[in-house]
């Protein structure tokens, strides 16, 4: 074993004097080459830092491959990122798995090996130094190239959506450059409702779904048909009838974050401008109560105060200077137009605008005109099928029985919001029947009060209405009297010519 083993140190020390390090690498090499010459496969090393960067590939390929590891690996890796409460999985160290696209077939290696001890690095590398290797049939190679890797960043960036936290945004702080260089705050976004929760019309609900759905896979036709990918919603009607809850419910059914824009704590339009260039592309920018928020009377003052002004279309912002709001000192309903309609509302992609308000008599007809807003959805008192939907997500009520009959007999009547409802069931949820009763002499109750209101309405449209006869009857001049005087002014005339 001895003799043996010294026969091998001086072969060894032989071939290296030979065979000096860079005939052995070349050799290798050449070998690599003809192996790979041979082989009907091809191979792509994703590493995860790529020269100091890091590389959104690598990342991006983790995440694709979570979905399949979750369901096919047998050793999986967990990891929860920052700003997640979802859990994600991943392929573990030196693990492969196998993966199809359009046919091909292609097998992911996780390849991790410890990293050389470091010289020096601006920036701090891991001890690891982790990859991805691709092995592809040589024959489909051009699948990959062509569009495989694009479609793994796409699945990549909706996994990373879903997994991440919604965000809220709020300007409270204003968008002046005292508060910094980003004005938008954050918090993570976790209202709970969603369209299962939300009490309303279901033929209303599902073509607002439909919609939504509709408008997030629709890049293609925005794109065909050289449109902006944005879409406006105006939701209006009575408090607590679930304005606020439809664009959570919206947020939640898309996955997007929602910019909460508080109009009041922005002075100037362009100040509005730089608020609409720093929000991302699939979010939901909302103004609550747009009535309450801007003054949408300045335009009709201004178009009623003649000359071209009496011409002006309130429905094309007007050009700077035109009227004297529009001074740069204030914000206006044209800077609020263009900020939803004109040039810079395309900055940025995928964005909803949703406006809401409690009276929508009192909005400029600019912002109502067809083609501003896509679609005014109006949340209206609780009808019965949706009073149905909170019977069974706050009672567990799946079917009706006679107490709800006549409850769907008065609920019209009744005119109460969703709002109104939830207390009533809120506060008994623990004894159903108590609940429905309840309902049903609240619902009574109401009902006799709109009756009684309408009743008081109608007969004072009655006295308007003859009291409006009355005045007229009063300046009428009968017919008769009228010929009569007109006789005898002739009479007169006759007598002094
Ligand atoms: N359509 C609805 N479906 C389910 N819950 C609702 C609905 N409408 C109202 N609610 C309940 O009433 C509460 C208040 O509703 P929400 O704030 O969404 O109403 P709103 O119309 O936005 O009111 P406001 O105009 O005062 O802001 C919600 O927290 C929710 O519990």
């Amino acid at each position: 074993m001895a003799s043996m083993m010294g026969v091998l140190a001086f072969c060894q020390s032989l071939l290296h004097t030979v065979f000096p390090p860079e005939l052995r690498l070349a050799s290798h090499k050449f070998f690599q080459r003809c192996l790979n010459w041979f082989s009907s496969y091809c191979y792509y090393d994703i590493t995860e830092i790529d020269g100091v960067n890091t590389n959104e590939l690598y990342n991006a390929v983790r995440l694709y491959l979570s979905s399949s590891a979750s369901i096919a690996g047998t050793r999986v890796s967990l990891t929860r990122g920052l700003n997640s409460s979802t859990i994600t999985f991943g392929v573990s160290n030196n693990d492969s798995l196998v993966d199809t696209y359009n046919g091909a077939t292609v097998e992911w290696e996780h390849v991790v090996t410890q990293r050389q001890s470091q010289t020096f690095s601006w920036r701090p590398l891991p001890e690891e130094k982790r990859g991805f290797t691709l092995r592809v049939k040589k024959k489909n190679r051009q699948v990959v190239l062509g569009s495989y890797f694009d479609f793994v960043m796409e699945k990549a960036n909706e996994i990373r959506r879903k997994n991440q936290d919604r965000l809220l945004y709020t300007n409270s702080r204003g968008g002046s450059s005292d508060s910094g260089s980003h004005p938008w705050q954050s918090v993570p976004f976790k209202h709970p409702s969603t369209f299962d929760t939300l009490a309303m019309d279901p033929v209303k609900k599902s073509e607002i779904m439909a919609d939504l759905l509709d408008f997030a896979n629709g890049e293609s036709f925005y794109q065909r048909t050289g449109r902006a990918w944005k879409r406006g919603y105006l939701l209006y009607g009575p408090p607590g009838t679930g304005k606020s809850s439809m664009i959570a419910a919206m947020a939640n059914y898309l996955g997007y974050d929602i910019y909460d824009l508080e109009l009041t704590e922005v002075k100037t339009n362009s100040e509005l401008r730089k608020l609409l260039m720093k929000t991302s592309s699939k979010s939901i920018i909302v103004i609550e109560d747009i009535d309450c928020s801007i003054n949408l009377t300045n335009r009709k003052k201004n178009s009623n105060s003649g000359g071209r002004k009496n011409n002006h279309d309130a429905a094309s912002p007007a050009p700077l200077g035109a009227n004297e709001e529009d001074d740069g000192s204030t914000i206006t309903l044209s800077g609020l137009l263009n900020f939803t309609d004109g040039l810079w509302s395309c900055c940025g992609s995928e964005r909803i605008f949703v406006f809401t308000t409690n009276h929508i008599e009192k909005l400029d007809p600019a912002l109502l005109r067809s083609g501003r807003m896509d679609m005014h959805i109006n949340m209206s008192y609780c009808s019965f099928p949706a009073f149905k939907i909170l019977l069974k997500n706050y009672l567990g009520y799946e079917e009706t029985n006679l107490v709800l009959e006549e409850l769907e007999g008065v609920i019209d009547e009744a005119e109460m919001t969703p709002a109104d409802i939830s207390e009533v069931l809120i506060k008994n949820r623990r004894d159903k029947s108590k609940a429905v009763q309840e309902l049903l002499e609240a619902m009574k109750i109401r009902a006799e009060k709109t009756r009684e209101k309408k009743w008081l309405e109608s007969k004072r449209n009655e006295i308007e209405d003859e009291k409006q006869v009355q005045e007229k009857r009063a300046l009428d001049i009968p017919q008769e009297g009228f010929d009569q005087l007109e006789d005898s002014c002739k009479k007169d005339d006759e007598k002094i010519f």
